[in-house]
């Protein structure tokens, strides 16, 4: 173990206030993370591909042999501190300085301030979000728009989770020994250190969500970091608490697991839909028999989402845990009230199937919709959680109930569709915006995964054939995204076309398409192209 703690190098600008967050003693504390658990994040890593291997040559996943004790032995998590017992709206977006104090007046009970799907990684937003999210926790944070509409916080605000980014990003631009660091220890660290005890002070916390995670271990290592990082600051062990997001295939086979790696840290399990779907065609892309239909097809109700959004409620209330739902995509429309009134009523739909099914609380995209899912939780949950009550449905979940194939049809349109989504969403990105509305819904980097997984997989997959009867082929994929890019210009005009970087990322994306190598997170290739 090194003490060295000198060898940490800016590589990204120092604009006016950055110097208040990267400051010696917070840099101090990155590099001690990285220094003790950068080279683990690496290996885990290194066993995401090792599994990957083992999938594309057959071994399915299945549930843990080595860690069947945990899961048929009683245990529970530590109890919850007050302010996460409800949890019936959580309202997520990036940490954009006016969306910060949009979302935590919003009514919700929670707001996620976001570091992966819906960020574009620029330096700018990493740190200034950084900045943002301090000036949030001190009540000091405030914002002028261009039109002069002021911003500042009510007396009353939601309670504030952050998401730092995932094990796989990195931040290149801060450098220790010459080579970026992890972008998920450099979000937690800055908020953290910045935040922690001011935050418990005020009675709350530093709490956290842990995207993309695909084994327990590296639950563990996120639970190491935080037992070292609370000593670091002289903070009771088990101050920090932490919802993991169930979004991948993988995870799902070892929720106990996780929640067990976690337990005094634990604040239950998320169902990251989008990812999940993401992951399942990532992970099974190379099985014979799996092939998802169009993306609209694929909701929460066919029989492998539900299965595993049933699993993760079952898991989280036999340990005392909060189960929270995901996210509905829609988004209010402007200036289409029948529009509008239909995206409200799926909204509504969803969240009242998942408070029917025992879910403890639910996401959504924009503060339009916190009423909604409100309301819908309010009627089917009156008390502030169902933990208590245990409320699940009586069913077992097998792992071929997670693999299961959904029935559906490729169609034309889900084609271009996804073509039109993926571009339209990489170029937003490549402009610093990582969540945007695309067709009157939500995209962000997850979303906009299972459009360009499933490209490259109906091109390759033996099964990738229309409902017509032709084969998804590159040929077809060429043409369509031809017209696809012209409706796109007729659509945003010519001179926002050629001045957002539409052809920058149809460009990326057919190295995502077209490359035979699955390209494993868009956002990787993505980084390379930000500033
Ligand atoms: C798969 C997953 O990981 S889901 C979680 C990650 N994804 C997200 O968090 C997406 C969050 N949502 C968003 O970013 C936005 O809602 C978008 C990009 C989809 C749409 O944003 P916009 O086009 O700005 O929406 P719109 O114009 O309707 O916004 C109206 C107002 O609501 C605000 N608003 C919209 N969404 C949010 C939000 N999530 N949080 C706070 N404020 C919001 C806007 O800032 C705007 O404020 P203003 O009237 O004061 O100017
Ligand atoms: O992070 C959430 C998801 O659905 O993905
Ligand atoms: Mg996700």
């Amino acid at each position: 173990m090194s003490t060295q703690t000198t060898g940490i190098e800016i590589v990204g600008s120092m604009k006016k206030g950055y110097e208040e967050i990267l400051t010696p003693e917070a840099l101090d504390f990155v590099e001690r993370l990285e220094r003790h658990f950068g080279e683990r994040r690496v290996e885990l890593l290194a066993a995401r591909e090792k599994r990957q291997e083992e999938i594309n040559g057959g071994k399915l996943p299945d549930f843990l042999p080595e860690t069947k004790h945990i899961r048929e032995s009683e245990w529970t998590i530590a109890p919850l501190p007050k302010d996460l017992q409800d949890r019936r709206v959580e309202i997520t977006g990036p940490t954009d300085r006016k969306m910060v104090i949009n979302a935590l007046n919003s009514g919700a009970k929670i707001f996620m301030a976001d570091c992966e799907d819906s960020t574009s990684p620029t330096w700018e937003a990493i740190v200034e979000g950084q900045i943002n999210l301090r000036d949030a926790v001190n009540r000091t944070i405030s914002f002028e728009n261009a039109n002069g509409k002021k911003y500042q916080l009510n007396e009353e605000t939601a309670v504030l989770m952050v998401r730092p980014r995932g094990w796989h990003l990195e931040e290149k631009h801060v450098l220790l020994d010459g080579k970026p660091i992890s972008g998920g220890l450099f979000d937690f660290a800055m908020y953290f250190f910045h935040n922690a005890k001011k935050l418990v002070e005020q009675g709350t916390g530093p709490y956290f969500y842990l995207p993309k995670m695909e084994s327990h271990l590296e639950a563990r290592l996120w639970n190491d970091v935080f037992v070292y990082a609370q000593n670091h600051l002289g903070i009771p062990q088990g101050t920090i608490k932490a919802t993991v997001l169930i979004e991948t295939i993988l995870a799902s086979f070892e929720m106990n697991e996780i929640l067990y790696e976690l337990k005094e840290h634990s604040a239950g399990l998320n169902c990251g839909r989008w990812d999940y779907i993401f992951s399942y065609l990532k992970k099974l892309r190379s099985q014979d028999d799996v092939i998802l239909p169009d993306r609209s097809q694929v909701t929460m109700t066919v029989p492998f989402m539900r299965s595993y959004s049933l699993l993760t409620i079952q898991t989280c209330h036999r340990r005392k845990a909060p189960a929270m739902g995901g996210m509905a995509a829609q988004i209010p429309i402007k200036n289409d009230e029948e529009a509008n009134a239909e995206a409200f009523a799926k909204v509504r739909a969803d969240k009242e199937r998942e408070a029917r099914d025992g879910h403890d609380g639910t996401w959504v995209a924009h503060p339009g919709l916190v009423p909604v899912a409100m309301e819908a939780f309010n009627k089917e949950m009156p008390e502030p959680n169902q933990i208590e009550s245990g409320k699940q449905m009586d069913v077992e979940v097998k792992a071929a109930d997670l693999l299961a194939v959904p029935e559906g049809t490729i169609t034309e349109a889900g084609v271009r569709m996804n073509i039109n989504v993926g571009i339209q969403y990489v170029a937003s990105w490549l402009n610093g915006r990582g969540a945007a509305p695309i067709h009157n819904l939500m995209e962000d980097a997850a979303t906009a995964e299972i459009s360009r997984a499933q490209l490259w997989q109906w091109i390759r997959h033996p099964k990738g054939v229309l409902e017509d009867g032709r084969k998804v082929t590159v040929e077809m994929y060429h043409e369509l995204k031809e017209e696809e890019l012209e409706k796109i210009k007729l659509e945003v005009g010519k001179a926002v076309f050629e001045n957002g970087k539409f052809e920058q990322a149809a460009e990326m994306f057919d190295e995502l398409i077209l490359n035979d190598e699955f390209v494993e997170f868009l956002t990787l290739p993505g980084y390379q192209a930000l500033a």
